[in-house]
């Protein structure tokens, strides 16, 4: 003969919660039909183990769905009321069932419930508000970068297009003007290069500051130093080769950035802009070592940026020394980057493998 559990119920204004106390329960059956909710179920309850059952004919309709979760303690039952209100009681006669108490753990009286509406509205609208912000924030940082890439993508493929057509026009003539026809652009690209530093410090891309710091330090360094302070620099063919191998691996990198900027991509771009940089790294720092390495007699002669020494030790400390020790701070930061950018490949392959 099946027993009656004790039932524990709460209401909200959508919502009407039971909690039968009945431990390991099995075999459960909840169902509403018309406004009577019947429930049977196998467990441990007041009289020990047995088969339990009840039925509830509700106060006002609900609806036929119900939801009910069984803990190890407890069955919890979730039934929506069909029309949104406050019932004076649970169910439709006076008389409160014997087996019947209220959930206090849940209980709120009618004033509570609706504060905690209103609650729940005020922190729902507050997400709503900080995610608005995010998210202008977020399409702020994107259009900055975009616009960054852009004019980086614009001002490379001018120099890269600029120096490929007149190589076929000029010949190897064109090799000796490079930096009369392209640095000025290349000014304006190197200096604004320095913003890669900045994004990558304040975490508005994600990426390592080090290696970066390298690459801009670095290239300013030939650029500013080597190339811009020697007039005698300006017409080493060198220079077009620093320029042409800097470019070369530019063109694809910053599109490649664009594109990542809506969450897109396109394979071959990927593919070109971590693989090519694979033979471009190593005859770019060799370009650049080859430049250093033509400064250096230049400076010991014109004695730029030499420090006067008192007369004791001698005349003055060339700049070359300072070379020489780049030199080999050239190939540290070769070696630095070029795990860097292979350690970048690994990741993005790995990761294309994963989504395939
Ligand atoms: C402290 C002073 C030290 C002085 C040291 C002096 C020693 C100097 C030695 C220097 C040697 C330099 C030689 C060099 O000049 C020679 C050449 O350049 S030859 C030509 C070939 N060169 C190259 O291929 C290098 C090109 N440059 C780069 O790749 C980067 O500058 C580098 C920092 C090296 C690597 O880039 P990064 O770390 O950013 O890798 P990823 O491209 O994979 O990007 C990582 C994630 O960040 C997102 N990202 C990065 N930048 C942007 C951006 N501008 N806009 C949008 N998103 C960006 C990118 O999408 C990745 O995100 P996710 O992983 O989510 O996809």
């Amino acid at each position: 003969m099946p027993l009656t559990p004790l039932v524990y119920w709460a209401q909200r204004h959508e919502d009407v919660y039971l909690r039968v106390e009945l431990t390991d329960a099995q075999n459960i059956d909840v169902h509403v039909n018309e406004k009577v909710l019947h429930f049977t179920a196998q467990g441990h309850g007041a009289k020990g183990q047995n088969e339990y059952e009840f039925s509830l004919e509700f106060h006002s309709p609900v609806k036929p769905e119900v939801s009910y979760k069984s803990t190890q303690r407890q069955v919890n039952i979730t039934v929506r009321k069909e029309q949104r209100g406050w019932w004076e009681r649970l169910t439709a006669q006076e008389r409160k069932p014997v087996f019947l108490s209220p959930d206090f753990d849940r209980w709120l009286d009618e004033s509570d419930a609706e504060m905690e509406i209103r609650e729940k509205e005020e922190k729902r609208n507050r997400l709503k508000a900080s995610r608005h912000k995010e998210e202008g924030f977020v399409s702020l940082t994107t259009g900055f970068l975009f616009m960054y890439n852009l004019v980086q993508f614009l001002g490379f493929s001018w120099i890269f297009f600029n120096m490929t057509v007149r190589l076929f026009i000029f010949g190897a003539d064109s090799l000796y003007d490079t930096f009369h026809t392209i640095s000025d652009v290349m000014f304006f690209c190197q200096i604004l290069a320095a913003v890669e530093v900045l994004n990558a410090a304040f975490g508005v891309v994600r990426t390592a500051v080090f290696p970066t710091l390298i690459q801009v330090v670095g290239r300013n360094f030939i650029l500013f130093i080597i190339f811009g302070s020697l007039e005698e620099m300006h017409n080493k063919p060198v220079v077009f080769f620093v320029f042409y191998l800097w470019s070369a691996i530019e063109i694809f990198r910053y599109p490649f950035y664009m594109l990542g900027c809506f969450n897109t991509e396109w394979k071959t771009l990927t593919w070109l802009r971590y693989t090519v940089w694979i033979p471009l790294y190593p005859l770019g720092v060799l370009a650049e070592a080859v430049a250093v390495i033509q400064s250096i007699s230049l400076f010991d002669e014109t004695k730029l940026f030499s420090i006067p020494l008192p007369k004791a030790f001698g005349t003055s400390v060339s700049f070359s020394y300072f070379l020489h020790i780049y030199l080999v701070l050239m190939f540290l930061g070769l070696v630095i980057n070029f795990r860097h950018l292979y350690k970048q490949r690994k990741k993005r392959f790995r990761m294309k493998r994963k989504s395939n």
